[in-house]
């Protein structure tokens, strides 16, 4: 791997202390890192090297999914650590921050190869962007990259704006968007799983699927994020991004061999063939909801609006469920289902494929829904549910197929090494990325308009009954709700799927 000088704006804060040098750690005891690594972090506040690398550790002490066993490791992995104060938007500080890399180069040896990691507000991206331009800190013999956290804009016309911005300093292919949802094993797997296994192959387009399930449900609130959450709401924050990004990742057809290229041009395809929304379907297809007071876990909670910084009149949707339809020779006709929200009964991300009733037969011959689950976090897995007789009933088993080990790499790792070696195939590309506002921006201005009811629903349930309404008009349901429905659901399908009933 190429030397590399990683340049981290927002070293003081939360992301970089709770995930990238974590990261960076894990990366560096599994020989993933280069040997010859430096990393400046930069930050307003006035620390000596000594401070941030004490900082560092204990970061790493805090959040590393390894425990720190050997000293002289951890040891060797902060010396590459160095701090300056920068101020983003004092250009003097750009100037002087050029020459200490400059110096760290020369003492290291290394080419002029420079990361360029925000992981600061979106508010900076553009002049961080100008100034490492206009400061000569981009202009080295060596690469540039930069790597940029999110939101990327807060609609479309913003994400434009950003991305023209951007554009004058960095070239696309030097730009590495983060959606930390494609750095994880599973969603990394989906096109795997399809290009790799002939008989799911074979089974994945419209004639045998009825319908694509995609939740992403979380159990915190809004936690301390009042300021930055009550403008963006689920819409913005997960589901522009991270929903539409699954939905992709799982429909995409790619072939073989296939490059990164070929991974996004393929994604971008999806993206095209997403029937748009109007606002009357945004009405009919799409349900808002924000979350009262209730219980999670067994503890009782407050509702959205009597949040700390939440205003008592709050608009903002904490959940929200859609259906989406991809036009294209394999999907048309297939619904697909997606849905997130805070402060719902269980952290669960999965996917849910469920298949239609076998062709050509003349009378039902019952049993359960076959469905492939694929669980994408916290538990990592594929499940199979089938059907087998069992004392002359049908009755559907479900049959793991898959379950990752514990110490895998996070996200984050996968996404740092993809960026440390130019490798930009789980980076959200522009074209997939305006697509996405594109797609969303309808629902974003009827949100705004109030022309979608914002249905309040219980802290630590399934999320508002309209979303199961939104199933039910097809004739499906939300599977895999809670543990508790499975069992149910089980029994049912056990006693009613008689044969010949
Ligand atoms: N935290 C998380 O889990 C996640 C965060 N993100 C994104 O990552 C980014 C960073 O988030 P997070 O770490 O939580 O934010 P924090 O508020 O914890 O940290 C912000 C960082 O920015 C620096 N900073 C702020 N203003 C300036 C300035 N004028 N000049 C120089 N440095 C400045 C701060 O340094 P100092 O105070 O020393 O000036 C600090 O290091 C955001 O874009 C966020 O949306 C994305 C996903 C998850
Ligand atoms: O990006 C975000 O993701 C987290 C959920 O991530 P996960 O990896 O725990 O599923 C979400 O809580 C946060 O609001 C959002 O900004």
């Amino acid at each position: 791997m190429e030397p590399v000088t990683y340049v981290l704006f927002g070293a003081t804060g939360d992301l970089a202390k709770r995930k990238i040098y974590p990261a960076l750690y894990n990366l560096f005891v599994d020989g993933k890192l280069p040997e010859a690594f430096s990393l400046i972090g930069l930050g307003r506040r006035e620390w000596t090297d000594e401070f941030f690398q004490t900082s560092v550790e204990q970061s790493l002490r805090q959040f590393s999914r390894r425990e720190i066993q050997n000293p002289e490791q951890m040891q060797a992995f902060i010396q590459k650590f160095r701090y300056t104060v920068l101020d983003i938007g004092r250009t003097d500080d750009y100037k002087k921050l050029l020459q200490i890399i400059e110096e760290r180069e020369n003492a290291l040896g290394l080419p002029a190869n420079r990361l360029f990691y925000l992981s600061v507000g979106p508010e900076y991206f553009t002049t961080i962007a100008s100034n490492i331009e206009e400061s000569g800190l981009g202009s080295a013999a060596g690469w540039k990259r930069l790597v940029i956290e999110k939101p990327f804009g807060h609609d479309l016309q913003s994400a434009r704006d950003l991305n023209e911005h951007l554009s004058k300093s960095f070239t696309e292919d030097e730009i590495f968007r983060i959606d930390h949802y494609l750095g994880k094993p599973m969603v990394q797997n989906l096109e795997v799983l399809e290009r790799a296994n002939p008989i799911i192959q074979a089974l994945w387009s419209n004639r045998y699927i009825a319908n694509v399930q995609i939740t992403a449900s979380e159990t915190v609130g809004v936690e301390e994020r009042a300021g930055y959450y009550d403008h963006v709401g689920a819409v913005r924050d997960m589901f522009q991004n991270h929903m539409l990004q699954m939905l992709m990742m799982l429909a995409i057809h790619l072939p073989h061999n296939s490059t990164a290229e070929d991974v996004r041009k393929h994604k971008k395809q999806v993206m095209e063939a997403l029937i748009p929304l109007s606002q009357s379907d945004v009405r009919t297809n799409v349900i808002r909801g924000q979350y009262a007071s209730g219980s999670v876990g067994g503890n009782p909670v407050k509702g959205y609006r009597s949040e700390p910084g939440i205003a008592a009149t709050s608009m903002n949707d904490t959940y929200i469920a859609a259906k989406l339809q991809v036009d294209d020779y394999f999907w048309r006709g297939v619904p697909f289902y997606i849905r997130t929200g805070k402060r719902l009964h269980e952290k669960s991300t999965r996917i849910v494929v469920e298949f239609k009733e076998a062709l050509n037969q003349t009378s039902h011959i019952g049993g359960a829904p076959n469905l492939l689950l694929i669980e994408i976090n916290p538990n990592e897995g594929i499940m199979l549910q089938l059907n087998t007789k069992e004392n002359g009933v049908l009755k559907p088993v479900q049959i793991q197929l898959h379950e990752n080990s514990k110490d895998i790499p996070e996200a984050y790792e996968n996404l740092i090494y993809d960026a440390l070696v130019g490798n930009p195939t789980f980076f959200a590309h522009w074209d997939e990325v305006e697509l996405a506002w594109a797609w969303v921006q309808p629902i974003l201005d009827a949100f705004q308009e109030n022309q979608v009811p914002l249905h309040a629903y219980e802290a630590g349930s399934n999320g508002p009954a309209e979303a199961d309404a939104l199933l039910a008009a097809d004739g499906f349901h939300w599977w895999f709700d809670s543990k508790e429905d499975q069992e149910t659901k089980r029994k049912e399908e056990d006693y009613a799927y008689q044969i010949g009933h």
